[in-house]
This record gives C-alpha cells, structure tokens and sequence, in this order.
C-alpha cells in the first residue's frame, strides 16, 4: 500500500504508468492493492473480475471523478452517475449514435477529414494537435447536426479549447491560472449553450434528429423536462468525452502505419481499390463501402488494443462487496485495467508486436474492452471508427505522409498517452488524385 497518505501515487507519477501496472501484475497476480491519490484502491487485470465490476454487479460499484474535473465538465453530465437518470439520458445519447444517424453523417466526416488534409498538404504539423480539431468538429455534428451558424461554433471552439487547457492543471482558483481560465470559459460556453437552446426551442425540430433536439424535446410521463444545466453538462461531457479519445487513436493509427512500409502498401491497396471504383473520388464514399475495409478495419481494432489509450477506469464501491474470497471494501476504489488485459500474452499472444492479422478471429470474450464494458461502455464507439475508417481512407489514397524530427518511441500522457509533441508529421498530395 506504500506510504501512509501518499500511497504509491509518487511512484506512478515518475514512472511509465503502463510499468508501473504491469509490474505489480507480475509479483501479486491479476488482483491486488495498492494507495492511489489519497485512496486504497483495488486493481482488477483478469477479464471477469472486468465483467464483475462493469457488467454484472455494475450496481455495487459507482462511477467515480475527482471533484474538480466533475465540475469542469458538469455535475449532471451521465458518466457521473447512476440509475434512471443515467439511463435515461444514455438512452438519448446512443440514439443519436445510432447506425441510422452515422449514415447521414458519412458525407459531412469525409469532407471534414478531406479539408483538414488539404489545409496540411507540404507542412509539417502535429498529427495530434490536428486530430483533435477534427474530432471536436465531429463532436459538434453529432451535437448539433449541420444546424450551428459559424459564429457559435467558432465561440464554442475557442471557449471549448481553454477548458481543455486548463482540465488537467492544478484546481488552483488564482486569477491568471489555467485552471481559473478555464472555469471562467467553462460559464461561457454554458451561456452559449443556453443560447442555442433557446434558438432551438423557438424553431421547433429539426428534420433530422440531433443530440441536442434528443435533449430539448425529452419529456418523461408527466411532462418534465431536462433542465439548461443538465442539457449543457451533458454536451460538454460528449465533446470531452468524444475528443482526446478519438484524436489520440488517430495519431497512433498514423505512428503504426507510418512504422510498417508493408502494411501501409496493404491499406493503401484495400483503399485504392475503393477509391477507383468510386472514379478516383468523382463519386463519394458511402456508408456501405466503410463497412467493407477489412484489413482497414483490423488495422484500427489492433491500434486500440496496442495503444490502449483508456488504460483503465475507476469506480468506488458502494457497500463491502466479495469476489472470488477476496473483499472489496466499501468506499474503495476499484480499477479494471483494460491495459493489461490487452497485453496479457495469455489473451493476446507476443502482445508488443503490432499484428492487425490477430483480430481476423474475434478476441475471446471480455478480453477486449477499448469502448469498456457494461452500463456504461461508450455510446461513441461506431461514430469513433467511422471518422477513423474515412480520415485512413483520405490519407492513403491521397496522400504520403513522413514522421519527422522524433522516431515517434517515447511517449507523452496528454493524460491520454501519444507519441512525442503529438507526432510531427509532413504530407503531401499525391500528383494527380
Ligand atoms: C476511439 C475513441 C474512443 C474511445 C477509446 C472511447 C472509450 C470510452 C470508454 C473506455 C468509456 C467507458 C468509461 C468507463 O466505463 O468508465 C467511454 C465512455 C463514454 N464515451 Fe467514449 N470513447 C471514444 C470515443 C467517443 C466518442 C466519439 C463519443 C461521442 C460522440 C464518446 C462518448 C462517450 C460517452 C458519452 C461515455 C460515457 C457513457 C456512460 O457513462 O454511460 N466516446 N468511452
């Protein structure tokens, strides 16, 4: 358990996290202890103990945020919580998730990812910081459909990116300090959102159905609403929660093609092979065709489970619970190591080499949980694959694209992990297409 108070949080702080795990894995087993952050915690890296926390007796065990990030994103936003109301504003998220909208959406992300790759053509830019503007636009979509006026997106984005900034600071109140930005952005984007709303609920629906239409039209059955505060914690809990996760995986996407000369020649062929029955991008890529990328597709499925950008999550037990002859003490807090289990050589063997190949058979189940597990697993993971399948597809066909000034091995936790300064990378448009 470490030192009294402090636990084991200094040595997880000046180590690689991923060792830090890895190696108590390797001396106490699958299931054990430790002092985290002022907190005893129990790590939980087998696939059913997994199950246990997220699925089964999801009920015993209760999401759990430090105060200062709940109050960034907003207390009423649905992964702080339980129960109806979770379950009812999971319900509004997913559907406007559905496969149904996703389809409307594939022309408005292969035109994102085709501007943003022409706006890189001859410059070196880093992979992630260019990622992410990509996927807060497409976490605006989702929101806002195709509905948001320039003016509003820009202010949202400018205000959005100062919370960003300041998310991971010390939650010091001081005038000046990121962290105070950042609350003060955080009230404007919540006017913002407020005004929107009001917009929107003057108008009336939109034809096709947006996150934020799900919100304001919600009644349960005896006419209540969601209130302005619920609605816009949630929009910002999505765009948090649909950003750095996506960009970052991007960035690897692009690290481990760039290092595999062969596989990217294979990705490129799957891809080209679309790309010219489409006429050479005279007619656009469909929905059905992102659904026809296998090699594409297992290429992205081994990038999440390499990369394993959500190492783990927490939840807090809510009464003593009992597992296999161990107890769980009430209050606390339980971790599944979603990283471990990705490269548990026992589920997924010589797991430190990049073999898209090993998905063509389905991992054993449980074993693999990159979007997590359960009640509340990720509602954004078909939206996530989709922007990654068309971006892979614009950037093959399209373009050839070269790492430079770092060989992108060291690691930087942003706090999820990516390559160095985000992967510098220069592209260039191939002549012709
Ligand atoms: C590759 C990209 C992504 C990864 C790896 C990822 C991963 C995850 C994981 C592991 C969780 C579960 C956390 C837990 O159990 O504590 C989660 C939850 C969530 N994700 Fe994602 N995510 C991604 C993209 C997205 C996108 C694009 C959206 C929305 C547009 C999104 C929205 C959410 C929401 C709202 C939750 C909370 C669900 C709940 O509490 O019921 N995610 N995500």
């Amino acid at each position: 358990m470490g030192w009294p108070y402090f636990g084991e949080t200094f040595q997880l702080y000046t180590q690689n996290p991923n060792v830090f795990f890895s190696s108590r894995e390797k001396r106490y087993g699958e299931i054990f202890k430790t002092h985290l952050l002022g907190y005893p915690c129990v790590m939980l890296a087998s696939p059913e103990a997994a199950r246990f926390v997220l699925v089964t007796h999801a009920h015993l065990f209760k999401p759990t945020y430090p105060r200062s990030k709940e109050r960034m994103i907003g207390p009423c936003a649905l992964f702080f919580h339980q129960g109806d109301y979770h379950t009812k504003l999971r319900k509004l998220v997913q559907s406007s998730l559905a496969p149904e909208t996703l389809r409307r959406l594939v022309p408005a992300i292969d035109s994102a990812a085709t501007a943003m790759l022409r706006s890189w053509d001859g410059r070196v830019l880093s992979t992630f910081h260019e990622m992410k503007k990509l996927s807060f636009d497409m976490g605006i979509l989702t929101i806002f459909g195709g509905h948001l006026d320039k003016y509003r997106r820009d202010e949202l984005k400018k205000n959005y990116f100062v919370v960003d900034k300041g998310y991971n600071s010390l939650p010091n109140k001081f005038p000046g300090t990121l962290y105070n930005k950042a609350i003060e952005a955080r009230r404007r984007l919540r006017d913002i959102l407020g005004e929107i709303m009001e917009e929107r609920r003057h108008k009336g629906t939109t034809v096709d159905k947006d996150l934020l239409s799900s919100f304001v039209e919600w009644r349960d059955t005896k006419g209540n609403k969601l209130t302005d505060e619920q609605i816009s914690d949630n929009i910002i809990g999505v765009l948090f929660a649909a950003q750095d996760t996506t960009a970052s995986v991007l960035t690897w996407i692009v690290k481990y093609l760039h290092d595999d000369p062969k596989l990217l020649d294979a990705v490129k062929a799957e891809q080209m092979a679309i790309y010219e029955s489409n006429g050479c991008g005279r007619q656009p890529l469909t929905w059905a065709q992102t659904r026809r990328m296998p090699l594409t597709h297992w290429v992205l499925l081994e990038s999440l489970r390499m990369a394993s950008i959500i190492s783990f999550t927490f939840r807090e037990a809510v009464a003593d619970v009992e597992y296999e002859g161990y107890l769980i003490p009430k209050g606390w807090k339980v971790m599944p190591l979603f990283r471990n289990i990705h490269h548990n050589p026992k589920f997924f063997p010589d797991p430190h080499k990049f073999n898209p190949s090993r998905f063509e058979i389905s991992p054993k189940p449980n074993t693999f949980l990159p979007f997590g597990n359960g009640v509340h697993s990720c509602p954004g993971n078909e939206l996530a694959k989709l922007e990654i399948l068309i971006f892979v597809h614009r950037l093959v066909t399209q373009y050839r694209f070269v790492v430079v000034g770092t060989d992108g091995s060291e690691v930087e936790y942003s706090p999820f992990p990516v390559p160095k300064l985000g992967l510098p990378v220069r592209l260039w448009r191939m002549p012709g297409v």
